[in-house]
């Protein structure tokens, strides 16, 4: 079973294609990064894949439902999205380990009083995401590099199937978005980890984990394949029709313009 299957999927709108003839093939085990510029469709993508909207034309597969014949209410409690712009719409005064626990019930749609095993497994993903310093703090009072954390592991207490990476790093300082990658790269190390789709403008944000990444511009697939092969520098000047220079540090591409 293919995680994500898209076929020749389009979305028109306002007599134009946001998305335009699709193919696209996440195969079990893989990790993925999307990279596209400000407008190329990334959002797009993401919300047809979690069913928010509905192709003009084409067939989408996920975690092998097939749009049209799944409630996609149900497809949606296995994919946990994580996205910058989620923080304003949270509670600050939670403290960190309940806004963790409370991502098993925002998902499933009914309060239940989280158990004693629900704070432990809080507790283990907090610690995976390297935040368990966080305990007892409240939300509002973490950096955005710390509670980008948190919303990671509150997508967890979910046990998606896929977990997308949506800008993650926004507005983190260089410090922050570091530390941040590296917790993500160590939880793609662990058990259970779902699917990962990172999506991002930055080519650097691109960790070895990632090893396949698709190219989006204005609306269709670029380029898809294996990192290394698809962040090459012709390639790459050609995309973002601008020559660029790139550079490989520790398994990761750097870029600049000429
Ligand atoms: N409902 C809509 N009606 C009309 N145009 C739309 C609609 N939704 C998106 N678009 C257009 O489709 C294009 C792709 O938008 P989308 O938000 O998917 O891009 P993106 O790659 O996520 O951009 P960014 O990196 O800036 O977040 C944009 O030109 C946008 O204006």
């Amino acid at each position: 079973m293919n995680i994500i299957e898209m076929n020749q999927v389009t979305w028109f709108r306002e007599g134009k294609a946001v998305l335009n003839g699709i193919d696209w093939s996440v195969r079990e085990g893989e990790h993925w990064a999307m990279l596209g510029l400000n407008g190329s469709g990334k959002t797009t993508l993401l919300n047809m894949i979690s069913g928010y909207l509905w192709p003009t034309s084409g067939e989408i597969s996920v975690l092998g439902n097939r749009f049209g014949e799944v409630d996609l209410r149900e497809l949606r409690k296995t994919i946990g999205w994580v996205s910058s712009s989620m923080q304003s719409r949270l509670h600050g005064e939670q403290k960190a380990e309940d806004l963790v626990v409370s991502g098993k019930f925002a998902t499933i749609g009914l309060y239940e009083k989280p158990s004693s095993e629900d704070y432990d497994r809080a507790a283990t993903l907090m610690n995976q995401l390297r935040c368990s310093h966080l305990h007892g703090r409240t939300y509002q009072t973490c950096s955005q590099g710390e509670q980008q954390k948190l919303l990671i592991a509150r997508a967890l207490m979910a046990s998606p199937k896929l977990l997308i990476l949506d800008e993650a790093t926004n507005g983190l300082d260089f410090i922050s978005r570091e530390g941040l990658l590296e917790s993500i790269a160590q939880l793609a190390a662990a058990p259970d980890t779902p699917h990962m789709l990172y999506v991002t403008h930055h080519t650097e944000e691109i960790l070895p984990i990632f090893s396949r990444t698709l190219l989006l511009r204005r609306g269709e697939v670029y380029s898809q394949g294996k990192t290394a092969e698809v962040l090459n520098e012709t390639g790459l000047s050609d995309f973002f029709e601008t020559p660029v220079a790139l550079r490989w540090n520790q398994e990761r591409a750097w870029l600049s313009t000429k």
